[in-house]
């Protein structure tokens, strides 16, 4: 038995699920809109909102066009990205998302994953939105990255070379998150890196191995998601933003209001929120973004329910829709509020 299957390549993905000129063109100016406000050229907030992971690309594609409607609605204030997350990195073993184990029954069938998951991925983008996606997987990031326009590396790989190289390579701005263990200047160090140019293996459009060049990449930004102690509260800011300088970097920061900010509560992200909005609305322009984890239906399940409810998370419990959108009306009253100071 052969104990390889080959994957298609990144060219046939996306001969299969293409980017049209528009659409290209589209994900080129989201990119730059977000570097935009990273840089505090333009004054909106930037919100990152959506599911942990994708389980059901339709129900999720339902997801994404009321997100569509809110971020057309507060446009003014804010500049909303969908997290569209189709590989998970796990603590120690777990569903590993949409695009390793698209069947959700351990069976791997990555060739499959790809395609569905390229496919979610160009109608996630046709709504109008920019989209957001952690780099799990840097073998797999040539299958996806044109559709991407926010990219995070994760707090358990940040601290991993060839992540921080790929950050120098990926062409949208990148958020490194603090470790699990709540190190900010590891992260930091991580910042440093992704800014530098490098030469690293990678994956080429063919499918080939080939030595990767980047340049650097001149939007890497530091995402505060909490430790084993929450870091989003005003001394904790505070303290990155002063590391941040002292390290030479532009002192701008996002905000995760789940993960180690919620204790994995999802409950708890209204809280943490409420508590970043008052700064903002008092004028606190460090904190450039925040994200959150919601999605259709309030909570979550087991991956393995019988029946599994497409409108309801399977990795980390996210808040439903109802209470998603009262939050977004917050932050866009605080952004206009810190626009008007
Ligand atoms: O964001 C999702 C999870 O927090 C992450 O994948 C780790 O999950 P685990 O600790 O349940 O493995
Ligand atoms: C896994 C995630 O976050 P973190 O790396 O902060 O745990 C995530 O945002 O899905």
């Amino acid at each position: 038995m052969l104990d390889q299957d080959l994957l298609p390549t990144p060219a046939e993905v996306d001969a299969q699920a293409p980017l049209s000129p528009p659409l290209r063109a589209a994900i080129a100016a989201h990119r730059e809109t977000i570097a935009a406000v990273l840089d505090r050229r333009d004054p909106r907030l930037l919100v990152i909102v959506g599911p942990c992971s994708v389980h059901d690309p339709a129900a999720t594609l339902d997801y994404a066009h009321l997100v569509a409607g809110a971020a057309a609605r507060f446009a003014d204030d804010l500049v909303v990205v969908l997290r569209a997350y189709l590989e998970k990195p796990r603590t120690v073993a777990g569903w590993p998302g949409l695009v390793r184990d698209p069947t959700l029954d351990g069976k791997g069938d990555l060739a499959a994953g790809l395609r569905t998951g390229r496919a979610f991925l160009v109608e996630a983008a046709a709504t109008g939105l920019p989209l957001a996606y952690e780099f799990v997987d840097p073998v797999l990031a040539s299958h996806v990255a044109d559709a991407i326009s926010w990219a995070a590396i994760g707090a358990r790989t940040v601290t991993s070379p060839p992540h921080r190289q790929l950050a120098s390579w990926l062409p949208m701005p990148v958020g490194m998150k603090n470790t699990v263990g709540g190190r900010v200047d590891l992260a930091i160090d991580a910042l440093r890196a992704a800014g530098l140019p490098h030469v690293f293996p990678g994956i080429g459009r063919d499918g080939r191995v080939a030595a990767l060049r980047s340049s650097g990449n001149p939007s890497a930004h530091l995402v505060l998601r909490g430790g084993p102690v929450p870091n989003y509260d005003a001394a904790s800011v505070a303290a990155a933003a002063n590391a941040l300088t002292e390290a030479g970097l532009p002192s701008r920061v996002v905000v995760d209001c789940s993960h180690g900010n919620s204790g994995k509560d999802h409950n708890r992200q209204p809280l943490v929120l409420a508590d970043l909005a008052d700064r903002i609305a008092g004028g606190d322009r460090v904190l450039a973004g925040l994200m959150l984890e919601s999605y259709l239906s309030d909570g979550k399940q087991y991956p393995d329910a019988h029946p599994l409810r497409p409108d309801l998370s399977i990795t980390d419990a996210c808040l439903g829709w109802s209470r998603t959108v009262p939050l977004l009306e917050q932050l866009a009253l605080a952004a206009k509020r810190r626009t008007a100071r």
